[in-house]
């Protein structure tokens, strides 16, 4: 079975209008067909990533989507990736590395270095697969971006690919969304536009079709498919976090949002859980009590930890230590709970030494490399497996270390070499706080138990949030068919 488009690019009308989900289930349903697809993003912005099986970082969604393709996440996928430290600066990875630290107008500088980055990863991928579905990312309507573009139109452009333009029904002003985007473009970037998919509808079918025949005849260009609401999906977030959860349990999980919060899809597999009420606590929300208080990534450490002050979560985490509570830190959580953060060379922001929370006896120092790499391992509180993935630049040392959390095997690709076990992590004497540099700690169905029951919810339901991915992958790959004949049928 073949494709009959070698690349073909979903952009959006809007962010949030499903790029993401769309690229997944083209990937999921040509998979499924025997095609040898991969998902392409040139260029993401997310503090959300995934470590790759060539040992870079590239964005979560492109990891989802290297699943729905049944291949292991790989960093020509997302050859580029931004993630924000401050308003106006970013990190910026490159072919799943750290290239530099830059502001807005230094990056935008520097798109042009970018697009031959972003030009090698797609021949590559050009010469292996038979299909590439790329996602662009936001709007291609960001005219002010335009010039050097190299996530949108700029990239459809270079490689002379056809676009379909998504639109999210949901938030309404789909017709404007479209008929506004198609306006801000030049005509041959107008013209790559074969068609549109209205994402998100609910509701009478019947009663949008004077839309669509009007959407038609007014831009010449058809409505591929129009793709139902679907509830209920358990699918990587991109970047923005949603903090709804359908079921609540009775177990109170509390994580405060820290304003450069990192790798929050760490905690879907809570959210998931039937038996656990997981709440995000924004700025200024109070901090209610909870059984357990977890402590997120971060890419600005120092800066999150003097939020969290500000916010007063020190008084309220002793609160919950003196009431029994459990607390896990997590990778820049982690960091936070020892006695300081030390940045001599300012490599998340001002260089500087932070007081940290004093939960833990150890230290923190950044330093330059980021240290990439998937892990598995048990756990050293229970007698139960454990996988995940560390992307940080930090190092701790301290007398807490000699308790650790977890026994890693180095890196997965290296288990068949080496079979020592490495100390992770760290415990303190009375058990009640748990530090990892691991994220991704909940995914295996066995640690979660094992984290859960530490915590004090003990027999916790069994839950696989690999197998509900999966199966919400399937979910969307069956709503979207509609789509793939219709492009079909373009041809
Ligand atoms: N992923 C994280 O939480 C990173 C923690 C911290 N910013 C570091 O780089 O070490």
């Amino acid at each position: 079975m073949t494709f009959p488009y070698k690349t073909l690019m979903i952009q959006g009308t809007t962010s949030d209008a499903g790029k993401t989900t769309l690229v997944a289930a083209l990937c999921r349903l040509l998979a499924r067909r025997g095609v040898k697809v991969v998902p392409f993003k040139p260029q993401n912005m997310a503090l959300n990533s995934a470590v790759t099986v060539d040992g870079g970082e590239i964005g979560r969604g492109q990891a989802l989507q290297a699943m729905a393709a049944g291949l292991p996440p790989h960093t020509d996928m997302n050859p580029i990736l931004l993630k924000p430290s401050s308003d106006i600066g970013a990190q910026v990875i490159v072919h799943g590395h750290v290239r530099a630290d830059m502001n807005a107008r230094d990056y935008h500088q520097y798109k042009t270095t970018a697009m031959t980055a972003v030009l090698e990863s797609y021949q590559r991928l050009s010469a292996q697969y038979d299909a590439i579905i790329v996602e662009g990312a936001g709007s291609p309507a960001e005219i002010n971006l335009r010039d050097r573009d190299i996530a949108n139109m700029g990239f459809a452009e270079a490689v002379d690919c056809p676009v379909v333009l998504i639109a999210d029904i949901d938030r309404g002003g789909v017709f404007a969304h479209i008929v506004g985007t198609l306006d801000c473009l030049s005509d041959t970037e107008r013209a790559r536009v074969i068609g549109f998919v209205i994402n998100r509808f609910r509701g009478d079918i019947s009663l949008l079709q004077g839309g669509l025949d009007w959407l038609e005849a007014r831009t010449g260009k058809p409505v591929l498919a129009v793709l139902p609401y679907l509830h209920g999906l358990s699918l990587d977030a991109e970047d923005a976090i949603q903090s709804a959860q359908a079921t609540k349990g009775k177990f109170k999980v509390i994580v405060p949002l820290l304003p450069r919060i990192s790798n929050h899809t760490d905690f879907d597999a809570l959210r998931a859980h039937p038996a656990v009420d997981l709440q995000f606590i924004a700025f200024g929300q109070p901090i209610p009590a909870a059984d357990l208080i977890i402590l997120p990534g971060s890419k600005n450490t120092r800066g999150d930890l003097a939020w969290l002050k500000e916010q007063g979560w020190p008084d309220a985490l002793n609160r919950h230590l003196r009431y029994g509570g459990k607390i896990i830190g997590i990778c820049g959580g982690f960091q936070m709970l020892g006695k300081s953060v030390i940045d001599a060379h300012g490599i998340e922001g001002v260089a500087g030494v932070t007081e940290g929370l004093g939960l833990l006896d150890l230290d923190t120092q950044m330093a330059p490399d980021k240290h990439l790499k998937q892990v598995t391992g048990r756990c050293a509180f229970a007698d139960a497996s454990v996988d995940g993935y560390e992307i940080h630049m930090g190092i701790s040392y301290g007398a807490a270390l000699s308790k650790p959390a977890f026994f890693i095997q180095q890196a997965i690709e290296t288990i068949a070499l080496e079979s020592n076990a490495i100390a992770e992590g760290a415990r303190s004497a009375d058990d009640h706080i748990l530090g990892t540099y691991l994220h991704g700690i909940f995914d295996n169905p066995a640690a979660l138990r094992a984290l859960l029951a530490w915590s004090g919810l003990a027999n916790a339901v069994p839950l696989d949030l690999m197998a509900l991915r999966e199966a919400s992958i399937d979910r969307i790959a069956d709503a979207t068919l509609p789509l793939l004949q219709a492009l079909e049928n373009l041809r």
